[in-house]
């Protein structure tokens, strides 16, 4: 037999689908007489296939078996003899068979190109992250995405003006007028809020105080802060008095010095009878008021409940000028009358210490007041009406004052804590500030000392300053 060499095509003649889906066993033949060699893989004779069944194709499902066209090469056919993987293994045609088989890599068939040109692909779709077709996003982050915002949109960013060299207000003054007309309204709720008979604003006054006391609250008590702790009630005691207290028994009051003598702090008016104030004597004093309680006997009309039934008078926050804000009444206030408590936020004195060090680094007005009225160790209170306060935190120190602070106990117990409150010493018109001197005990000084806060209240005895040295600006008894 001569030599002879076939190139076998797999491509134009195989049917992949076979190899998926198995049909009948079938044979075909191809002319291979057109083909070129290229490779040679040798293949073998089907009468050696049907004699060699020993062993099973590890690779193929199907083996190729080559029927040769009664010798002729040029019209050569193989037959193509499927066989399961079950099926005996058919080995390489032994050399001496004279025929050379090659085998090209295999390009698509035409049912293969068939598939691919009708085939769908899919869409060029370009992934992000948030691709909606993989990530379906809520209505929310789907606003986001279109930017819908309306408060967003509304931004002109291009109308917002930008003055290179001037930092700030970057509102101009028309932008401004509503967040000012807001802290208006919000400084008209924290008035309100105040228990008593109204607490107003000069009509002029309301923009520039709504500004700086954006960051205020009024408070109808005091605000006791950490390290503060008030005597509980079994260190309290009340008088034995029946509905309204006798002035000559009431046990609440205390005793002049070596006197069984009672110290009486209010009287009646003889204009109103329904008036009651301090006594011209009790004015001059600096003692402590001690008045009935919820313990007592007395019921609240008692008359030794001047601070305990309220304010009574209206108040108004106005404008002084270089002072800052001060504070008056639209009433007339007689001398001896209750005007209203100082309040605050009550802290120890190391928090006053901090506080006082920051205010005075920024040239911040001082709202403390020391309760060492009964003691003076360290471990006293000290109210704050910074943050939180009433409307007395306005009243502008004098050294001709018409009004004086007192200290008033209420539970007779507590050294440390007691309220603080402004009685008028003289008779006030309506429209006159209300002032009291920050300093009662300061002596007159010839010049005003170095670092000291220069008083600007224009009367004639004049101190010439508000506290001696910036650093101590606190009020004491
Ligand atoms: C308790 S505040 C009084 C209210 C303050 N004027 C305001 O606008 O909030 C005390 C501060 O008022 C100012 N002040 C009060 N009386 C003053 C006076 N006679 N002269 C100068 N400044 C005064 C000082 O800045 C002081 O620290």
């Amino acid at each position: 037999m001569t030599q002879s060499s076939m190139l076998i095509d797999l491509s134009q003649d195989s049917e992949p689908e076979d190899l998926i889906q198995p049909k009948p066993p079938r044979l075909f033949s191809a002319n291979l007489a057109h083909r070129e060699l290229s490779s040679t893989i040798p293949l073998k004779r089907k009468s050696d296939i049907d004699s060699d069944s020993s062993s099973v194709s590890p690779f193929n499902a199907f083996t190729p078996v080559l029927q040769p066209n009664n010798g002729n090469i040029n019209n050569t056919h193989v037959i193509f003899n499927p066989k399961r993987r079950s099926e005996p293994y058919t080995p390489s045609p032994a050399p001496e068979s004279g025929i050379e088989l090659s085998v090209v890599v295999p390009s698509p068939s035409a049912q293969l190109k068939r598939e691919i040109d009708s085939a769908e692909f899919i869409p060029d779709i370009k992934l992000t992250a948030l691709s909606q077709e993989f990530y379906p996003t809520d209505a929310l982050e789907k606003r986001a995405t279109r930017g819908a915002y309306p408060a967003a949109r509304s931004v002109k960013r291009e109308a917002i003006p930008f003055r290179i060299g001037n930092p700030g207000p970057f509102l101009t003054e028309k932008e401004r007028k509503p967040v000012v007309d807001t802290l208006c309204e919000s400084l008209k709720r924290k008035l309100a809020t105040i228990k008593g008979p109204p607490v107003t604003v000069s009509p002029g006054d309301m923009k520039r105080l709504a500004q700086s006391t954006s960051s205020f609250e009024f408070i109808n008590r005091y605000k006791l802060r950490d390290g503060v702790t008030p005597i509980g009630n079994e260190f309290s005691a009340g008088c034995s008095c029946n509905e309204i207290c006798d002035p000559a028994r009431c046990s609440c009051l205390t005793q002049e010095e070596n006197s069984e003598e009672r110290i009486i702090p209010y009287k009646t008016s003889k204009e109103d009878p329904r008036f009651w104030g301090l006594t011209p004597e009790f004015m001059q004093r600096t003692s402590m008021i001690y008045e009935c309680n919820s313990l007592c006997g007395c019921n609240e009309r008692c008359w030794n409940k001047v601070i305990t039934q309220g304010r009574k008078v209206k108040l108004e926050i106005f404008h002084t000028g270089k002072r800052g804000f001060g504070l008056r009444s639209p009433d007339f206030i007689r001398a001896g009358q209750f005007i209203d408590l100082y309040l605050g936020e009550v802290i120890t004195t190391k928090h006053a210490d901090e506080r006082e060090k920051a205010a005075a680094a920024r040239n911040a007005p001082s709202y403390l007041f020391s309760l060492d009225f009964l003691v003076n160790d360290d471990g006293i209170y000290v109210v704050d009406g910074c943050n939180f306060g009433g409307a007395t935190r306005f009243i502008n120190h004098s050294c001709n004052p018409n009004c004086k602070m007192f200290t008033v106990s209420r539970n007779h117990g507590d050294e440390y804590l007691y309220d603080l409150a402004f009685f008028a010493v003289k008779d006030i018109q309506p429209g006159m500030e209300f002032t009291f001197d920050y300093n009662p005990h300061m002596e007159q000084v010839d010049k005003v000392e170095p670092g000291a806060v220069p008083c600007l209240c224009g009367e004639p005895n004049c101190r010439g300053q508000l506290w001696a040295n910036k650093k101590k600006r606190r009020e004491r008894f």
